[in-house]
This record gives structure tokens, sequence and C-alpha cells, in this order.
């Protein structure tokens, strides 16, 4: 019997999560007793990410990456009722929807919600779209934020680690005063995507806790300053209160009941609980079971998130943000992170993978990966000689400067396709060791490393990270764990749980210790981090500006 007929016949109460990702949008129907996943669906964005032009073929310049908002609405649509359906859960069953979003995505839309790209005559201009987290194209801005923020000792700055990332909603927001402002001033509201979504589904904008600590640079109840706001830029002073200021709803609280419009996309039941909008990476914490300080969850996908709750409130350089209650109530959440990971190994398939390999994998049934990752698997650490910085997608922890690129080094003839691969892997699991050490010398202990997302596919990738970082590594029990954590998230709004620690109990999942370090590998390692960590030094923190230099030759030359 499979779960759908079991539950054909058991009127459990079930909650939904979607899990709005970078590509896609993943819907999941939960049991609430125990976090059962009966069924679950993925919808692909039609558009997925627009970086070269938008729809109409107007190009876009380096840097840029947007998303078309009711792609995400289509998601809804198609893969909430395909989740149901693959459940066999009847609508009268599910008493609460939540979601999550990757995050800063944000967008500007009207009063009503209406997005601007939506509006006549403005569907060729770039800053009507929804920015993506990964748009790194603010960097100037951020740059500016950062720099007036530490000349006027801003007591904010310190809790995002000394720097304001370009993903973040003020520098996205300012790139658009400053490149078209008349899309700047037809902005009502800039919203994250996450609270967008939840806004179509319950027809009620709450910005949540989350995002608007993260990204939106909320402490202790208050934003940037106006006279902050107008040091940076005069037309920007009233930014906060003219666009951003909005009720804040905690995690896990309900937003509002679904709406009879989204009730008919989704197939759910009109009125049932809302949840508030949340973060990918944040929801996942609780699914994994982790909510005791000093448990680590890595959700490692095309870029990876560190998320972490501690009983201690330190200054840790580069970090995406220190939040009370940012992650679970009642302590300090730390979020930080890689900007790309899967998608640099997605990268070096696609521009590094010949066609002799391609044969070959097509006849043993491998896909790209899956081929480099069984020929790399068999390398003694070292043996390929060559040291790569995992920055092709910039630097979101520790440096946090998306002007940085990548680096191999020690490529000679012989150098092979499963060797480049594998030294991206280890670099990625230098970077995760950089941000363990900025934590640990700051005084917040990290204790345990449990893995989520698509990458905890790849056992060669986990096992150098347990080496690497010397660490256990536990995984999740899920493959969809934004969407269980976002579905556990409803069960809280709609009541069946306390709090998601106690919903965390009964429905989160992990297999602790799945990896153990092997300490001669480690020590080998504990060798090729040393030059890492030289590399990342040298070409991040000023002894070098080539990275610097080459992006405005590029730009130079672009324009
Ligand atoms: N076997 C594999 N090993 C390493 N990376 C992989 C493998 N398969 C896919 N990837 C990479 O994983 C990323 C997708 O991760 P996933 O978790 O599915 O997505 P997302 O981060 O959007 O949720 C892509 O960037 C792809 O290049
Ligand atoms: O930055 C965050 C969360 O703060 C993520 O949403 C962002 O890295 C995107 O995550 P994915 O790689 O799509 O899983």
């Amino acid at each position: 019997m499979n779960a759908g007929q079991e539950t054909a016949t058991n009127p459990e109460p079930c909650v939904v999560g979607v899990d709005f990702g970078t590509l896609s949008g993943r819907a999941v129907v939960v049991r609430v007793r125990d976090g059962a996943e009966l069924g679950t669906a993925e919808h692909a964005y039609r558009h997925a990410v627009l970086d070269r032009e938008l729809p109409d073929g107007t190009g876009l310049p380096p840097d840029w990456a947007l998303q078309v908002p009711s792609d995400y609405v289509d998601v809804l649509r198609h893969a909430v009722p395909a989740a149901l359906a693959a459940a066999g859960v009847r609508p009268e069953q599910v008493i609460g929807i939540g979601t999550d979003f990757t995050a800063c995505t944000v967008l500007p839309v009207l009063a009503d919600g209406t997005p601007l790209c939506e509006l006549p005559g403005l569907s060729g201009r770039p800053h009507a779209y929804v920015k993506l987290w990964r748009h790194h194209a603010a960097q100037a801005q951020a740059d500016r934020i950062t720099a007036l923020a530490a000349e006027r000792k801003e007591s904010w700055l310190p809790r995002y680690g000394g720097k304001i990332s370009s993903e973040w909603e003020f520098a996205k927001a300012l790139q658009v005063l400053e490149e078209d402002p008349e899309i700047y001033h037809r902005t009502e509201r800039w919203v994250e995507a996450a609270d967008w979504i939840v806004w179509r589904l319950c027809g009620t904008y709450v910005r949540n806790a989350c995002t608007a600590g993260y990204k939106g640079q909320l402490q202790d109840g208050a934003y940037p300053s106006r006279a902050y706001l107008e040091a940076l830029n005069p037309g920007f002073a009233d930014f906060v209160t003219e666009k951003l200021e909005q009720p804040i709803g905690q995690l896990g609280g309900l937003a509002g009941g679904l709406t009879a419009e989204a009730a008919a996309w989704t197939g759910l039941s009109e009125g049932i609980a809302v949840c508030v909008g949340n973060v990918d990476a944040h929801v996942t914490a609780p699914a994994a079971g982790a909510v005791e300080p000093g448990q680590m969850v890595a959700i490692m996908g095309t870029s990876t998130c560190h998320v972490m709750s501690s009983d201690r409130n330190e200054t840790v350089p580069g970090m995406c943000g220190v939040v009370d209650g940012g992650i679970l109530p009642g302590l300090w959440g730390y979020e930080a992170g890689q900007s790309g990971v899967g998608d640099i190994f997605g990268w070096f398939v696609r521009t590094g993978f010949p066609a002799s390999y391609a044969e070959e994998a097509a006849a043993l049934g491998r896909d790209a990966h899956e081929h480099l990752t069984a020929l790399a698997a068999g390398q003694r650490v070292g043996e390929h000689g060559l040291i790569a910085l995992d920055w092709h997608s910039g630097n979101r922890s520790v440096l946090v400067d998306h002007d940085l690129s990548g680096v191999m080094v020690g490529l000679t003839l012989s150098t092979r396709p499963e060797d480049v691969y594998r030294a991206l892997l280890e670099a990625t699991a230098f970077g995760t060791r950089t941000i363990i050490e900025a934590f640990e010398t700051s005084g917040v202990p990290v204790g345990e490393l449990i893995i989520a997302g698509g990458l905890m596919k790849n056992a060669l990738l986990m096992q150098i990270y347990a080496d690497v970082t010397r660490r256990p590594l536990g995984v999740i029990g899920s493959a969809q764990g934004p969407a269980l954590g976002a579905a556990m998230h409803a069960a809280v709004a709609a009541g069946e749980y306390s709090d998601i620690q106690a919903a965390a109990r009964s429905m989160g999942k992990a297999d602790r210790g799945v990896y153990q370090p092997d300490p001669e590998r480690a020590a080998a390692y504990d060798r090729l981090y040393a030059e890492y960590r030289l590399l990342h030094d040298y070409f991040g923190r000023g002894a070098n500006e080539v990275m610097h230099r080459l992006r405005r030759l590029r730009a130079e030359v672009s324009a």
C-alpha cells in the first residue's frame, strides 16, 4: 500500500509546504502527527532566471539576475494540486499552508501588490522585475552602504559582521533609484517575494521577521535611520517609511486565511491557515531537528546557507546577519553562506565536460556530475595538484564581496576534468571551514553539522566536508527539507503545535553522524586548507586587487 492509498482512508490532518527555489517551486503534503511526507510535486519556473535578457529580448548587463512573479503563482496552480493528488489527500484534510522562498529576492509593486513589470509599458524595464537573491549588480551601492555605516558607527552594522551585502533589500533598492528613478518612484511597496506570495495567498501583506532582520536590516525594532539614508542619497531618505515599513509577523505566525482565489488555484479549502512567510534556509533548521544552540545546518544546493541558533549574541565577521528569533524564537539566529556551490559544479559541467566524457557517462547511465564524481572519488588528497577558490558567484561570507571571482592554481597539461571537478568540490568545503572558524574564533561554538539540500546526494562531497571540517556530518531525513520546514511552520500557524520547537520534535528528521572524518585525510586537507587561506587572504583582503580591476575592465568594455 502506498502513502496515498493509506491516507485516502485516513482523515488525519495534513499541511502543505511550498518551497520557492531558484529554478522551481516544490510542494509537499505532510501529515501533522509525525511529519510523514505523503506526496510531492515540482513546477519549474517558465522564465527560470533572466540573466541575459528580458522576455521581450531587452539585454541585461553582467551580474543581473531577475525573475518573473507570475511564475511563482504558477507553482501554486500546478505543484500544489499535483502534490495533493500524489498524496491521495482530500482538500478538507489540509488545515494550513506554509511557504519559504529564496532571499533576498525582492520586487517593486503597487500598494495592492501588483508587480510593476505587469503594468502596461513597463515589461521592457529591467528594474520593474523581481531581483533574484543572486542579482549581484548592486555591489557599488552595497559598498557605499557599508562605508557610510562604518563612518557613522551605525549600531546595526556589527550585527551583519561589518558588511552589508549587495544581495539585500537596501542595496537593490538604491540601485533602482540610481539607475531608473521613474521605476523607483512608481514603486509603492518594496516587498520580499517571501511576503508577496503570502500576500497572494491570504490577501494580507505581512512582513516576515526573518527577511526583515536578515535582508532588511531591521535590528532591535528599528531600520537604518532617515538621516543615514539621506546621507546615502537624498532621494533615498524616505525609503523605509514610504516603501518598506509594514507590520512584522513572527515565524510560524498566522498571516490570514486562504482567499477564494488562492483556494481555486491550489485546490485547497478557502479560509485555512496561511503561515507568515519565511526563508528556505531558515525553515530547514527545524526540519532537520536542529533546535538546540550550536547545531549548524548547511543547506547545500545552487548556493549554501549556514544557519545556526545560539544563546550568545556575538559579532562574527562576515555574517549575513544575527537576528533575535531569526530562526527559532528565543535564540539568536546566525546566517552565513556561500553564494556559489552547486552552481560552480554546474558551471564546470557546462563548460568543461568533453564530448568523450559525455559519451562514456551516457554508456554508464550516469549524469555528468555522477560521472565526474565517480572518476574523482578514487584520488588521494592532494593527488591532483590543484587548489581553487570558490568565488565564481562572489563571496558572501566572510569577505562579503560579490566582485570577487574564481581561481584555479596548479593546472598543467595533464590536468583532467575530474581533477578540476574535485578541486572545486574541495574549494567549497574550504569555504565552509572558513565560515565555521569565523564563528568559533568569535566565541560562538559550532557543535554539529547537519547537511540538507540537493547536494547531500553526492557522497564524495559529503565525505570531503567531514574530512575538511573534521566534524561528523549528519544529513536531513528528507529530500524536501525546505518544503517540510515550511509545512511544519504551517502546522504551528494552524495551532497544531505550540511552537516550532515542538513541531520539530514530532515532524523533524535527521540521521546523525552519517559521515565521520578520517584522521589521515583530515590531516592532508589541513595542508591544502592552509594554501586556500593564503589565496583567500591574498585575493580577498586587498593584497592583490586584480579581481576588481578585471571587473572594471569588463564593465568598461561591455559599456
Ligand atoms: N551529483 C551532483 N553533485 C554535485 N552537484 C550537483 C549534482 N547534481 C546536481 N548538482 C548541482 O546541484 C545544484 C542544484 O541543487 P538543488 O538543491 O537541486 O537546487 P536549489 O539550490 O535550487 O534548491 C545545481 O547547481 C547542480 O549544478
Ligand atoms: O540566501 C538565501 C537565504 O538567505 C538563499 O535563499 C539563497 O542562497 C538561495 O538558495 P538556493 O541555493 O536556491 O537553495
